[in-house]
């Protein structure tokens, strides 16, 4: 079903956050690229910059849209401040790294976007509590936060999912998240590979204007299906437990999102019309 009312990205922060909205498409390259530049776009207008973090795996070769000639040349990317959401802690030119992933789909290709880009310090990938406080530092800085501040506010996080429900580096019984204060934690247990990381804490993901997953491919079917479902008190008690980590993002005053493609969205078929994946217009 097609959405021909696009509501435009907005900054003005909600009282009450409006239900998730959740995109259809085939191919998620040219509308999620039409969808970050519009956030850029709107939060430049309304502030002067675009800050925005963005995980790993998939997600940063599926912003390849945004390189398309009829998208890049309409961006200011002179405004744009580039967060990693979670990282993997291994040196920058690793092949795990999501800093080198990120590095080569999309910030080399735009000039002078690598000093905007903000990397884990690479000389403390070997102390994983250290290395999350300096990334908290390298966001005081951006965020000009004074000690009073209590969380820093992007104009748009972009996550993935894995199919136990993990986003960023939050994973499923996870005591990272009762974090409740903090805005960068470490970890050394990871079950997905490396088990060395870093990541944004559900407070910070949740003070986001704007949040947008993006999930492609058919192995993420129950977790989608729990989440965005409507759920059966065992999916209730589940989320309670912290074991659908990405069912916790629920921005308290932004918006969120989900892109999916055909596979992913074929989950929510039978689920109509309690889920009615629309497609995402300008
Ligand atoms: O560093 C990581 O491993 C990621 O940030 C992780 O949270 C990822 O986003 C999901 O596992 C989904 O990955 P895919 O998009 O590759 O399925």
């Amino acid at each position: 079903m097609t959405d021909s009312k696009e509501t435009a990205p907005a900054f003005v922060p909600h009282d009450s956050p409006p239900a998730p909205k959740i995109y259809r498409e085939t191919d998620l390259i040219e509308p999620l690229a039409a969808y970050v530049a519009k956030v850029a776009q709107d939060a430049i207008s309304h502030h002067g910059r675009f800050t925005v973090a963005i995980s790993g795996g998939s997600l940063p070769s599926q912003l390849r849209g945004l390189l398309a000639p009829g998208i890049r040349d309409t961006i200011d990317w002179s405004r744009w401040h580039v967060f990693l959401a979670d990282e993997r802690l291994v040196p920058l030119d690793h092949e795990d790294s999501n800093y080198r992933l990120l590095r080569e789909q999309l910030i080399s290709h735009i000039p002078d976007l690598d000093s905007r880009t903000y990397p884990i310090e690479a000389s403390l990938v070997d102390n994983p509590e250290e290395a999350a406080d300096a990334y908290i530092e390298t966001m005081r800085r951006v965020f000009a936060a004074k000690e009073s501040v209590k969380f820093p506010v992007f104009d748009l996080i972009l996550l993935g999912m894995g199919p136990d429900g993990h986003t960023c580096s939050l994973f499923p019984g996870h005591k990272l998240l009762q974090r409740r204060s903090t805005w960068v934690a470490s970890l050394t247990d990871s079950p997905k590979p490396p088990p060395q990381r870093i990541t944004l804490t559900l407070p910070v993901i949740n003070h986001a204007h704007h949040v947008a997953f993006v999930c492609a491919g058919g192995s993420k079917r129950d977790a989608l299906r729990a989440i965005l479902g409507q759920k059966t008190p065992e999916e209730q008690e589940a989320v309670k437990d912290n074991l659908l980590p990405a069912a916790r993002v629920q921005p308290a005053h932004g918006y969120l999102v989900w892109f999916l493609d055909e596979a992913a969205a074929a989950a929510l078929d039978d689920l109509e019309p309690i889920v009615t994946p629309t497609q995402y217009k300008l």
